[in-house]
């Protein structure tokens, strides 16, 4: 993994722009997203530990938006299920090319991983599997809101019986006492994490165009929508959260 640090945003800029999955974030990913996402590193590997419970023989497990595929490497680490491989699927070239370089290097480290492919393409066009686990490792923030409902529509109707889509996202809050405190301890968590005044301020106006989070309320109403039967929160650190929502 790069160990570079994340300064993208340590200087000023004159116009910030939005923020863009290039090959300036690649090189600092791995640092960025671990100073940024509150439990991050542990949403990660549980997301492996989950995934074996709900992995079902001869099945295919999709990590989407897989950036650089920690979530497909932690798949890997934990999924014995016979018959099974990873289609990991991000439409950032850098990312996938990235992802790629670091999965051949878990490839000769370890032996008997599941197979993976990685795919370069953008998950509304994806054509789904019959598929165990599906991962959105927070990604769905991304995606156009007026997209969601159909995406998450596809993924139910991929999802085998036993199966499970695991949904990270960063949240927003509809009271706006308990938003206000939350996002002011997320700020107290970068702060920690040596990131400055002007750098959370300046990634706050690059993600905030790109990056639209949805409310724990909002989340569950539209996976019910989408088909899905059950919605269980796991994990919840500040205002970052992790669902497992069955078909
Ligand atoms: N339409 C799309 N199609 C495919 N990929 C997309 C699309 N939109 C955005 N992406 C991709 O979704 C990823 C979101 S990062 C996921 C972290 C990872 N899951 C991790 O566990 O490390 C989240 C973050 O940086 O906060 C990026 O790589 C985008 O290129
Ligand atoms: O940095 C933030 O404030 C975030 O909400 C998370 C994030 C992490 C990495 C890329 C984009 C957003």
């Amino acid at each position: 993994m790069s160990k570079e640090p994340d300064r993208l945003f340590a200087q000023p800029l004159a116009q910030v722009p939005d923020f863009a999955f290039n090959e300036d974030v690649v090189r600092v990913f791995p640092d960025m997203i671990k100073r940024s996402v509150p439990g991050y590193p542990t949403i990660v590997e549980n997301l492996g530990v989950l995934a074996a419970q709900f992995a079902q023989p001869n099945s295919v497990l999709y990590d989407l938006g897989a950036s650089l595929g920690a979530v497909t490497q932690a798949l890997r680490r934990h999924v014995r299920t016979d018959g099974c491989r990873v289609i990991a699927v991000d439409n950032s070239a850098a990312m996938v090319e990235r992802c790629r370089e670091y999965l051949n290097g878990q490839d000769s480290m370890f032996q008997e991983l599941l197979p993976v492919e990685v795919i370069e393409g953008d998950i509304l066009a994806l054509q789904f599997q019959p598929a165990s686990v599906v991962a959105l490792n927070f990604t769905l923030q991304f995606i156009a809101p007026d997209q969601r409902t159909a995406l998450l529509g596809r993924i139910r109707q991929s999802l085998l019986p036993g199966g499970a889509l695991i949904l990270s996202e960063k949240l927003r809050f509809n009271d706006a006492k308990e938003h206000a405190l939350l996002t002011d301890l997320h700020i107290a968590f970068k702060r920690a994490n040596g990131y400055s005044e002007l750098e959370i301020a300046q990634k706050r106006s690059a993600i905030e165009n790109v990056m639209k989070p949805d409310s724990l309320e909002e989340h569950r109403e539209r996976l019910l929508a989408a088909g899905f039967s059950k919605v269980v929160p796991w994990f919840q650190c500040l205002n970052f959260a992790s669902l497992i929502a069955l078909p």
